[in-house]
């Protein structure tokens, strides 16, 4: 059978504070701030420049949820970015070329656990998109219970791997095709799109679309509709649609790092994703 979720987090937990001790970092890369509505809390993302998924930054972010979690005051996460660049540029490319296979495996098993965390979180989770959020980035909207855009062309948004020559893994695909449908995620993965706003509610992979200013507050307005049903029906009915794609990554979740690692530690790969660093250094504005 599958391993229990709470036996599973519960290890996984002390994993990530043993690893937080190794960082030791002064800096705060997640910043938890209650909002002006009861139970409701703000995780902003503070990874500057552009909130790209290091190992600490996950293994902090991943710390926050749990507490958060665990907190029986809060009922309900906003996530937004603090960083005027971006929501998210995903995966630090820098985790994952020109390290070894023992770095890559860790760093794929905790961005395993941060999709976990956040796909069967029992709290209502609305993503504040602020900024520009691409490939890995979407992992976190992907898993949340609601969608806000910023109507801003530099907001664009999807999944995105397809033009790194690299293949986003089953578990970024499956979120995406259940909000989306198949016929449109085929064609969005396939050519790596980034959907403008408008585009982006058009196709469906945000709920809304709205002023950059207004990003915060119409979460904020929009968590108070989901907060007015009662939480333990909405928490079973959450888990009853979610369990099915949950319980693949339980578990496949070895053979999967596998083939993370033997993909990733190929040559040809390590030279695209180093071409396309090299590409976003010279790109500058
Ligand atoms: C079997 C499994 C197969 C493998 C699956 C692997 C799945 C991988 C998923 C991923 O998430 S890969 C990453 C994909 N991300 C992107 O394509 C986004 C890249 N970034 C951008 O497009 C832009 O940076 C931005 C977010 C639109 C912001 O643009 P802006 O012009 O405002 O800033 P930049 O000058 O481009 O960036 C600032 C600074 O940050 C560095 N950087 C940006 N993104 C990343 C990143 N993902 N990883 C590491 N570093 C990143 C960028 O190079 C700049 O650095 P400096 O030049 O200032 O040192």
């Amino acid at each position: 059978g599958l391993p229990d979720a709470a036996f599973w987090w519960k290890e996984r937990a002390t994993c990530c504070k043993v690893r937080a001790r190794r960082f030791g970092s002064q800096r705060q890369l997640v910043v938890v701030e209650p909002s002006s509505t009861a139970g409701v809390a703000v995780l902003k993302l503070k990874n500057l420049p552009v909130n790209s998924f290091s190992l600490e930054f996950l293994t902090e972010l991943i710390i926050n949820l749990e507490k958060l979690e665990n907190d029986k005051t809060f009922r309900g996460i906003i996530i937004t970015s603090d960083c005027p660049k971006a929501f998210s540029a995903g995966v630090d490319l820098r985790e994952i070329c020109g390290k070894n296979p023992a770095h890559y495996t860790e760093y794929w098993k905790v961005l395993q656990d941060l999709w976990l965390r956040l796909y069967l979180s029992n709290l209502v989770l609305i993503s504040a998109i602020n900024g520009p959020c691409a490939a890995g980035g979407c992992l976190i909207p992907l898993t949340s219970d609601y969608r806000i855009l910023a109507d801003n062309p530099k907001c664009l948004i999807g999944l995105n791997e397809t033009r790194l020559g690299i293949s986003a893994p089953f578990w970024f695909k499956d979120p995406l095709v259940n909000i989306i449908g198949h016929r449109a995620s085929e064609h969005a993965l396939q050519l790596g799109l980034l959907f403008p706003p408008a585009e982006a509610l058009q196709v469906g992979i945000v709920d809304k679309v709205v002023p950059k200013d207004q990003v915060q507050s119409t979460a904020l307005s929009v968590m108070t509709q989901w907060l007015a049903i009662p939480d333990h029906a909405r928490q079973l009915t959450k888990n009853m649609i979610r369990k099915p794609t949950a319980d693949l990554l339980v578990k496949h979740r070895d053979t999967d790092i596998q083939n993370f690692v033997s993909f990733i530690s190929r040559d040809s790969i390590q030279k695209s994703l180093q071409m396309y660093l090299a590409k976003l250094k010279q790109n500058k504005d």
